[in-house]
């Protein structure tokens, strides 16, 4: 057998270096094709470099000239902008990790699955927007697509050698985030700092935001929803602050498998790069006498209006993923910007399904990756739209 053929789309983030790490620690195992980036040229190319890559990209077309500087004599090939960042997907690779962050994420993705190939999806943003499509562009090419988020990890090897349809209940964790135990008057007034500091996973500002609000877990339910391929009523979010539980899967005779580990990504990366098998990771093993209290109680949907959207978005379908998501990504810009509050996030997300409904029949289903993407620019130019307004008022 050759050696096993990879790229890492959004290589240069926080699941991107975790990636790069794990495929560092195994000199001669893989061929490396393709690594992509965006502002951080410098780590792309450093890192294109150390893994022997073919072809390094980066979705900011102003930087080309600076990618094609660090790569000069090294003979590996620089390209760059959107339609670079597809035609690297379209290099065949046998595994290929999708972890650029945001909807930006979703058309190379859906591009690689054309391929056949192995996609470890930590790109959350692709099964929200467009879960059907995607699952579906999958089994046209006998493509496979294995979820690296912790949760849906945990879930996946909770049901391994198991029937989906003697599963009750899915149940993820989440931690709190970094605004936890804050009183829920002070939300308002959090800042971007405050935010941005999560208890106990180490991860990109957006998704470390996202996990304050709990819009990452909201964003987490839609994407057991889509998938597992399981109903709404049987999923489940339990705030637990310790992280070492990532997730539970519940049987009909009444089982709960729980699914524990350090919090830590490597840990998810890894077993989707060796999946099926199981190999050493670096990874920390947990004490579970040092530990010795895990805690969970239910979140209180006043603090984490999130969540409640998300429950909305899971039962409504269609296009309400892709909205929700376009909305919460411009209103997440809007609160890094200092241009809305922390709990304005998910006003903003309500006022956008809200508005954008007399137009868009929000429970339709979407027929092509460019009705996503159509969908996904109606919503932001809806948020836009609403954030200007509260600016007003
Ligand atoms: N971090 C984590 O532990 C987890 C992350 N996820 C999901 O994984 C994905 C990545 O998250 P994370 O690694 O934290 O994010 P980061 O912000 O750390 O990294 C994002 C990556 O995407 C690149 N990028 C940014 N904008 C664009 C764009 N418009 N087009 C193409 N590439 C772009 C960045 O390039 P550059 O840095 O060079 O600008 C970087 O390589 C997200 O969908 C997140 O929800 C899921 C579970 C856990
Ligand atoms: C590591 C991972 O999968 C993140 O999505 C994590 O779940 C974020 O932590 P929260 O539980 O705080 O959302
Ligand atoms: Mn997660």
């Amino acid at each position: 057998m050759g050696m096993r053929s990879v790229s890492i789309f959004g290589a240069t983030g926080s699941i991107g270096q975790n990636t790069v790490d794990l495929i560092a620690r195994a000199p001669g195992q893989y061929r490396v094709v393709a690594l992509t980036g965006s502002g951080n040229v410098a780590q792309l190319a450093a890192d294109a470099i150390r893994l022997g890559a073919e072809l390094a990209v980066t979705a900011d077309a102003g930087r080309l000239q600076d990618l094609r500087a660090a790569l000069a004599g090294t003979g590996i090939e620089a390209a760059a902008g959107e339609t670079a960042l597809v035609e690297a997907a379209d290099r065949p690779a046998d595994w290929i990790m999708s972890a650029i962050v945001g909807a930006a994420g979703l058309a190379p993705g859906f591009r690689a699955l054309r391929h056949g190939t192995t996609l470890a999806l930590a790109n959350k943003e692709s099964l929200v927007t467009a879960g059907p499509l995607l699952l579906q562009e999958a089994r046209n090419h006998g493509a496979t697509i294995l979820p690296v988020d912790s949760e849906h990890s945990a879930v996946f090897q909770g049901l391994v050698g198991e029937d989906i349809a003697a599963v009750e209940r899915i149940i993820i964790t989440a931690s709190g985030g970094g605004l936890r135990d804050w009183p829920i008057e002070a939300l308002a007034k959090a800042t971007v700092a405050d935010a941005g500091a999560h208890p106990n996973w180490a991860m990109g500002q957006r998704i470390t935001i996202d996990s304050a609000s709990m819009f990452n877990k909201g964003m987490e339910l839609i994407e057991t929803k889509e998938f597992f391929g399981v109903t709404p009523d049987k999923i489940e979010a339990v705030i637990h602050p310790q992280s070492i539980v990532h997730a539970l899967v519940g049987f009909v005779d009444g089982a709960l498998m729980a699914h524990l580990g350090a919090p830590d990504m490597r840990h998810a990366i890894g077993y989707a790069l060796h999946w099926p098998d199981r190999r050493d990771l670096p990874v920390s093993r947990i004490d579970l006498a040092q530990i010795a209290t895990l805690e969970f109680y239910a979140p209180d949907l006043t603090r984490y209006p999130a969540l409640r959207i998300a429950r909305e978005v899971m039962e409504t379908g269609g296009r309400s993923g892709a909205v929700f998501n376009a909305a919460k990504e411009v209103a997440l810009d809007g609160f890094i910007a200092g241009r809305i509050g922390f709990m304005q996030m998910s006003e903003v997300v309500e006022r956008v399904l809200d508005a954008i409904s007399p137009r868009l029949c929000l429970t339709s289903p979407m027929s092509s990756l460019e009705d996503v993407l159509d969908t996904d620019q109606m919503a932001r130019q809806t948020a836009t739209t609403q954030i200007e307004q509260m600016e007003m008022t």
